[in-house]
């Protein structure tokens, strides 16, 4: 098969597209495949697929999940791969309408008042994702509160308390779709005492936009959100450096705040060519969906148009289902549906999972999945179901739903490498602090330091010392207070990675490397 050929079958597929017949199939050779195709073709691990890409066109392809074909200009089509010895023959089954590649968590992080929730309620406004008469209503009852340009902060801000007070207390979801994703924007309170919350919103996400006041600047949460989408395994970063109308639109300022953001970036390990920054006003519109005629100096895109060239979520390949519960609710007429995100493997009707730590079973009776039933559904989707004989004694926020014959692993200890930022005095075998994994918040005994290393070339540099303190990175042995289910970083990455808090305060953070379980 050569590349001549490929662009035949696109060609092909794109106009059965249009009549809606069949592509017919082609064969190629696993050697043609691997020869002639690979060397031009890099393989990601997205969505539990392999990605094949080849010149101009991909197989989105996993054992478990329908194949795609998607062409370089974004069209998808359905195909069945089937493997015939050496060979595969691919069909084209449907034109595929959506595809889970389309689906992008985003965590809007930042420190407190810095307009989060404002721009949020902007962009749904900006693409027709709220009418205008409710900004108005809302206006009016912002007014009301004393509280006059929060307008856009009420489409996220729904809690009473949170209209009061004029901050944000727990994450909020909104779905907004664009020509080329579906986003899930996920709404995190800033304020210190909800950081908790915000953990919980940056776990279920695949990447995060930053929003830093170009007035106020660089304030605590800015530098502990960074630090905690960096630890919680966020790919990438957007920053948008919001409230330019209150700082004349002026590109000094702008330059500023930015150098401040990148003295942060260089502390988590992140270069300024990792992020892109927008400079945006919620409040005015201006550079949301279309580029703003007020910052002539700035020559990027929209912030609309870069939240679409955002990367792709990776996702574990071949692994079991890993679904981390977010919350529990009741449903009159359906009965307990657990929420979450699935990280892992495929959630499917008909198939009986089961709920660590707890250890319940049954099987799957509906899958949701923003307001529709579906038959399945694939890593990054958000989902609510329903169990069958599951009730909400069974679960809470922090269990995990995974196959009856490769259940969540619930750790007895957990061998980890943990960095610790920022600790006022010195850590010893002992100390228990909160751990934040995934979706559980759960009391952790750090049992033993085991080796200290070089934070720089990671050599070991002593055994078991008596104590840590701030800068240090260390193995150490952790034992759960309380059954939680943890799994290594190499296997689920977002089920391996952890926060811990104290006294109000992230003081470090780290990666599993060994899980042994609980008998
Ligand atoms: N001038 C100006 N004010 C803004 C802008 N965006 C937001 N604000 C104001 O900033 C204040 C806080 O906005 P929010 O959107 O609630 O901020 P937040 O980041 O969600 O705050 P938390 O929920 O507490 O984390 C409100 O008074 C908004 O009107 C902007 O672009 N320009
Ligand atoms: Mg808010």
């Amino acid at each position: 098969m050569t590349a001549t050929n490929w662009n035949a079958l696109i060609q092909v597929g794109e106009e059965a597209g249009l009549r809606g017949e069949a592509l017919g199939d082609y064969l190629l050779t696993v050697s043609e495949l691997v020869e002639k195709e690979l060397p031009e073709a890099k393989t990601f691990d997205t969505f539990g697929r392999e990605y094949i890409e080849f010149l101009n066109a991909r197989i989105l392809s996993h054992p478990d999940v329908t194949d795609y074909l998607q062409t370089d200009d974004g069209k998808r089509y359905k195909i069945a791969i089937e493997n015939e010895g050496e060979s595969y023959r691919i069909i084209k089954t449907a034109t595929a309408a959506t595809h889970p590649s389309r689906r992008q968590n985003v965590a809007v992080i930042g420190h407190s008042g810095h307009g989060k929730s404002s721009l949020v309620g902007r962009l749904l406004f900006e693409t027709g994702g709220v009418p205008e008469h409710v900004i108005e209503q809302h206006r009016e009852k912002a007014e009301e509160k004393g509280k006059g340009g929060f307008e856009f902060a009420y489409v996220m801000d729904n809690l009473a308390e949170e209209r009061e007070r004029g901050v944000t207390i727990d994450i909020a979801h909104q779905e907004l779709s664009t020509d080329t994703h579906d986003f899930t924007l996920i709404d995190c309170p800033g304020h210190r005492d909800f950081v908790k919350n915000m953990i919980t919103g940056v776990s279920n996400a695949d990447n995060a936009l930053l929003v830093v006041a170009a007035d106020a600047g660089v304030e605590s949460q800015t530098q502990e959100h960074l630090f905690l989408a960096r630890t919680l395994g966020v790919s990438e970063i957007l920053v948008a450096v919001n409230k330019m109308d209150q700082v004349g639109y002026r590109n000094d300022r702008y330059e500023v705040v930015c150098e401040a953001i990148t003295d942060l970036l260089a502390q988590v390990q992140f270069s300024r060519n990792d992020v892109t920054f927008v400079p945006v006003s919620a409040l005015d519109g201006e550079n949301i969906s279309t580029e703003s005629e007020q910052m002539p100096w700035y020559d990027g895109s929209a912030l609309l148009d870069l939240l679409d060239e955002l990367p792709a979520p990776k996702h574990p390949v071949g692994a079991s289902l890993r679904l981390p519960i977010q919350d529990v609710y009741t449903i009159s007429g359906i009965g307990t549906v657990p929420v979450g995100r699935i990280e892992a493997g495929v959630l499917r009707k008909g198939e009986t999972v089961s709920f660590q730590p707890s250890g319940a079973s049954g099987e799957v009776k509906v899958i949701e999945m923003h307001h529709e039933e579906c038959e399945e559904a694939y890593p990054g989707d958000n989902v609510g179901f329903n169990v069958r004989g599951i009730g909400k004694g069974d679960i809470q926020r922090g269990a995990v739903c995974g196959p009856v014959d490769d259940p969540p692993t619930v750790a007895e200890t957990f061998s980890a490498r943990i960095t610790v930022h920022d600790h006022p005095a010195i850590i010893t075998p002992g100390y228990t602090p909160i751990f934040h994994v995934h979706t559980a918040q759960v009391a952790c005994t750090i049992e033993s330091i085991d080796q200290l290393e070089s934070p720089k070339s990671g050599d070991i540099v002593a055994e078991s010392p008596d104590a840590i303190e701030t800068g240090d990175v260390a193995r150490v042995t952790v034992r759960p207070q309380e059954p939680l289910v943890v799994e290594s970083v190499a296997t689920y990455p977002k089920l391996g990675r952890f926060a811990i808090r104290d006294m109000g305060q992230t003081i470090a953070s780290g990666t599993i490397i060994d899980v042994t379980e609980r008998l």
